[in-house]
């Protein structure tokens, strides 16, 4: 086994970024559809117009990445590789699949690179260069894009798994989709069951986003969009489970809001909050912090692992449970449980 550095890590962090550039490279060359079927590097340059010989390095390092397969051919008497995408690089990378979330990942690389460059003026308590992010205008441009691609690809099966387990779910006839975005998860467990009726509440801009997801859907019937401010505006009453999932972030006073959801269920009815913690280990902070820096940075608050079952404790929320984190986009979550006690 080699003996690594201890500075290996830093050095890993450019050699991440170069990465990065590669698949940002292969998902602007549709690489990954062109790959459905294993294909010589020298084909797939000539169909592309590239260079064969730098294409095969490409190649080389995407395979290394578990995004490409390949095979040993001999041909010509020479030995050479074919490469095939990976079934990963197929399922979330190639546009043609209800899964596909490269847009997203694009999207997501360039924000962070862009906050990035930002950090130092942001340590100066310069609010500015992060005013757009976090406005309604902003929220719903990422409802209709990467926020719904990654509902599509990942977030909708996770909710769908976590909230199916729950004792009360078979009994479940209203929902609230907190913060929902455009609404996935409320539109994924709606068309699983056509008994539920419920809300996806968000900002009036998103809500449209929303609006427009639902009657694509053909589930107007069941579904609702609603618009407004979660921290000033009422929520409705009477739910049986909320599912609010990357929304506390944005709130200044999370236990006025927490009192607030549970006025919002019925007695006896739960909320379901799936939520970035910062965990007590470095190993495990560091996924989380990487991705939260920039909103707490622009002030909003990610809470240390445990503090969101304390508030929903003090809050008045009963039978409180924490489940193991969940994988969603780009770092996980924890889930945590409560429920408003039966009248
Ligand atoms: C990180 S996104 C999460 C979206 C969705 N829950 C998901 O997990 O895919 C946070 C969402 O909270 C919504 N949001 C933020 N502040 C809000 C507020 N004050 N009232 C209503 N919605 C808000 C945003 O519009 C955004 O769609």
């Amino acid at each position: 086994m080699t003996n690594l550095h201890p500075l290996q890590a830093c050095w890993d962090l450019p050699l991440a970024s170069l990465r990065a550039d590669a698949l940002d490279t292969a998902l602007r060359l549709q690489l990954f559809q062109r790959l459905a079927a294993p294909v010589e590097p020298e084909q797939l340059a000539k169909a592309l117009e590239l260079d064969a010989t730098r294409l095969d390095a490409l190649l080389a390092l995407l395979w290394s990445m578990g995004l490409l397969e390949r095979r040993q051919v001999r041909r010509d008497g020479a030995t050479l590789w074919r490469y095939c995408a990976t079934e990963l690089a197929q399922r979330y990378f190639t546009e043609d699949n209800d899964t596909a979330c490269g847009a997203a990942w694009q999207a997501r690389l360039t924000s962070l690179r862009q906050f990035g460059a930002t950090i130092g003026t942001l340590l100066h308590g310069n609010a500015a260069s992060g005013a757009a992010s976090g406005s309604g205008p902003h929220w719903a441009e990422a409802a209709r894009t990467h926020i719904a691609q990654e509902q599509r690809a990942v977030t909708m099966d996770v909710a769908r798994g976590i909230l199916s387990r729950l004792p009360e779910f078979p009994h479940v006839q209203r929902m609230l989709d907190l913060g929902g975005g455009p609404g996935g998860v409320a539109i994924a467990l709606a068309r699983e069951n056509p008994r539920l009726r419920g809300v996806v509440f968000e900002l009036p801009e998103t809500a449209a986003v929303a609006h427009q997801a639902i009657a694509d859907a053909g589930l107007a019937e069941q579904l609702e969009a609603r618009g407004g401010d979660l921290t000033s505006d009422a929520l409705g009453e009477g739910f049986d489970l909320i599912w609010c999932a990357s929304v506390l972030h944005f709130v200044p006073d999370i236990h006025e809001t927490l009192r607030c959801v549970r006025a919002a269920l019925k007695p006896g009815g739960v909320l379901v909050c799936a939520q970035a913690e910062i965990p007590a280990t470095a190993d495990a902070a560091q996924r989380v912090l990487s991705y939260y820096l920039p909103l707490l940075l622009r002030g909003h608050q990610v809470l240390p692992a445990g503090h969101l079952c304390q508030a929903m404790e003090a809050t008045g929320f009963i039978d409180i449970e924490r489940l193991d984190t969940v994988s969603i986009p780009l770092a996980p979550v924890a889930v945590t449980i409560g429920r408003r006690a039966p009248s």
